[in-house]
């Protein structure tokens, strides 16, 4: 085991106890009366064999000794051990799945609104805090099981008090005997660690498996799959990983039943001679035949304590550490809520927003990507972004919609730093489209109308978005218009081409409509030219209508100057920093890099 995955293993009291609070809050919280049941039953349960044990000692002692009254306790006890099973059963079927359920079900959706909550996205790119996300998301599964594995605790606990309580009335020296049983608590516990590191160390391979068989499955990798003929390199590269897998577990199992014989052997050795000496005192009266039966039938349930409490004991701290990690989460996001940004966000733009001495790093970077921005942009202005791939674009449309902190300098609304300003009031007051938008695999009227929660059903607002996107003729192909479910994972699902999923992802972004900022970053770019053209010429008239009620501005990103030509400022990028800045003609006629770059694009489309 790598030091990393050991280190990750260990969990410091302070944690491991915060994470046992954070478990049982989250079950009672899942579902508080059902919780309450499942616990009782499971100690009821638990109870029921060593009780019927006991039962069977009396029937025995009564039978031997010829005593009424001990026979009808022993027949009571065991035929009530037998009542409570059936009826706990019979309750606990039904109530078990929901609980587990419900408790699984809470888990996922605290996981996505913690994750969902923290307003940067720093931590999806600070490699350090993604590979615990990661981790996090992976191991959601041990999260949703958990409370299958704390009811198993429970039971193991009361069993395991009810089995020594058994032995102890037999004869206090027996309670040595489950000691003994730690050894086959330890072999078990060694073999699954065993298997869980063969599986660890496995998953690369059966990620790769998960893979191929995606491959061969997907019909858009038909193609490629058949012109090449990689049927042979699909099958063999499947078959060698089957083989290592195997390989790897197959050693694992191997080595953990030789040494759980081993112990099994010696602690099955140890009981007989337990065994012997009761019978031996027996005979000389020291014992009822009871108590010889009793230590027989309590034998098979020792071993199975055993066997199970390592097995628990592995869970409970797996659980225990992926609960670890979730509260780390949690602190992580109430750390990173920005809760000192109190300020509200304007109302309108009076002045505009400026940029000051902006320098920006990315989490993990080296290098910065923004260096001295100095920049101002009106309030009411469309702005167009241009610049060679890499110069920056995004990544200041980025910090204008604070999803990261400039490193140096600050980016100022109407003179408030953005740093200062609510998240939670500057986010509804801002709209984007992106060339990297989401394909939301909802109906057609919800991928719009996403775009302002707010008004999700407001029918005019979706339409006149959907008009402003010019989506409309993609909405008119659609068997079920807007009711459309798209996307393919739903077997009535639509599959759009990437242009149809642009335009709606565009009539989103037009959602909102009296914005302080829109930002839109190259969200035309699986258009052709003249449609993009078009749709912005349209747009560009809408927007000042809704700029002259809030001041709102507009970004642009754009690779095609046909259509950044209609900003009123357009401002070019190189390196990280503001090359020109000006107007259409202005630029063209400063002669600099703008009017090179536009020369070269009006000579390819003559
Ligand atoms: N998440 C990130 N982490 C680290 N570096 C990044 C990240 N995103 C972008 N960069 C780097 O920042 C620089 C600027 O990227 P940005 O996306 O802002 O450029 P752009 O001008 O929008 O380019 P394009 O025209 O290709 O979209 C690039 O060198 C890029 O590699």
């Amino acid at each position: 085991m790598t030091d990393k995955k050991a280190a990750d293993r260990s969990l410091p009291l302070p944690e491991a106890v915060r994470a046992v609070r954070l478990w049982a809050v989250t079950a009672f919280r899942a579902a508080p009366l059902l919780v309450v049941v499942q616990c009782l039953l499971a100690i009821l349960q638990a109870v029921t064999a060593p009780a019927q044990t006991y039962g069977v000692k009396l029937l025995v002692d009564g039978l031997t000794g010829r005593d009424a009254a001990t026979i009808w306790l022993g027949s009571a006890v065991i035929l009530g051990g037998f009542a409570v099973s059936f009826v706990g059963t019979v309750v606990s079927i039904p109530i078990q799945d929901t609980t587990a359920e419900r408790v699984a079900g809470r888990v996922y959706r605290d996981l996505l609104d913690v994750t969902v909550s923290i307003p940067s996205i720093t931590h999806h790119e600070d490699p350090e805090v993604a590979d615990r996300l990661e981790l996090i998301r992976e191991q959601a599964w041990r999260l949703g099981m958990s409370f299958e594995m704390l009811l198993f605790a429970i039971g193991i606990g009361a069993n395991t008090v009810a089995v020594l309580g058994l032995l102890g009335s037999v004869h206090p020296a027996l309670l040595l005997l489950p000691l003994l049983g730690l050894g086959r608590v330890w072999s078990s516990y060694r073999n699954i660690r065993r298997v869980q590191d063969a599986i660890e160390e496995t998953a690369p391979r059966h990620r790769m498996i998960d893979r191929l068989i995606e491959i061969s499955k997907d019909a858009r990798n038909g193609l490629e799959v058949r012109v090449f003929g990689l049927r042979p390199v699909l099958v063999d590269r499947l078959a060698r990983l089957h083989d290592e897998v195997f390989d790897i577990q197959a050693t694992a199992l191997r080595r953990g039943a030789l040494l759980d014989s081993v112990v099994r052997a010696a602690f099955g050795v140890v009981y007989a001679a337990a065994i012997v000496w009761v019978l031996a005192r027996a005979r000389s009266g020291q014992f009822s035949a009871g108590d010889v039966v009793l230590l027989i039938l309590v034998a098979p349930q020792v071993d199975q304590l055993a066997g199970g409490l390592a097995g628990n004991v592995y869970w409970m701290g797996e659980i225990l550490r992926s609960f670890g990690r979730y509260d780390w989460l949690r602190e992580y996001a109430a750390r990173n809520s920005w809760s000192d940004s109190r300020a509200p966000a304007p109302p309108r733009l009076t002045e505009g927003i400026s940029f000051r001495g902006v320098g920006f790093r990315y989490p993990g970077s080296e290098q910065a990507t923004l260096h001295d921005v100095d920049l101002d942009l009106p309030a009411g202005s469309t702005v167009a972004l241009v610049g060679e791939n890499g110069a920056g674009k995004t990544t200041l449309v980025k910090l204008l919609a604070r999803l990261y902190d400039p490193t140096t300098g600050s980016i100022r609304v109407d003179g408030t730093d953005l740093r200062d300003i609510d998240p939670a009031g500057w986010r509804p007051r801002i709209s984007a489209g992106f060339q990297d938008f989401v394909k939301f695999q909802f109906t057609a009227r919800e991928v719009v109308a996403i775009g302002d929660t707010e008004r999700m059903d407001d029918e005019h607002a979706v339409a006149a978005a959907i008009r402003r996107g010019d989506a409309e003729a993609v909405v008119e192909k659609l068997p079920r218009g807007l009711d459309t479910q798209l996307g393919r994972k739903f077997s009535e699902g639509v599959d759009l081409s990437g242009g149809q999923w642009q335009r709606l992802a565009l009539a989103r972004a037009f959602m909102r409509e009296r914005t302080l900022l829109l930002l839109l970053d190259e969200p035309t770019a699986a258009l052709d030219p003249e449609a993009e053209h078009v749709l912005f010429e349209r747009f560009a008239q809408a927007s000042r209508l809704a700029a002259a009620e809030t001041g709102g501005v507009t970004i642009l990103v754009s690779h095609r100057f046909s259509t950044v030509r209609m900003a009123d400022l357009i401002v070019v990028m190189a390196d990280g920093r503001v090359a020109e800045v000006g107007s259409h003609e202005e630029l063209v006629a400063l002669g600099g890099r703008y009017a090179e770059l536009f020369r070269m694009q009006a000579r390819a489309y003559r």
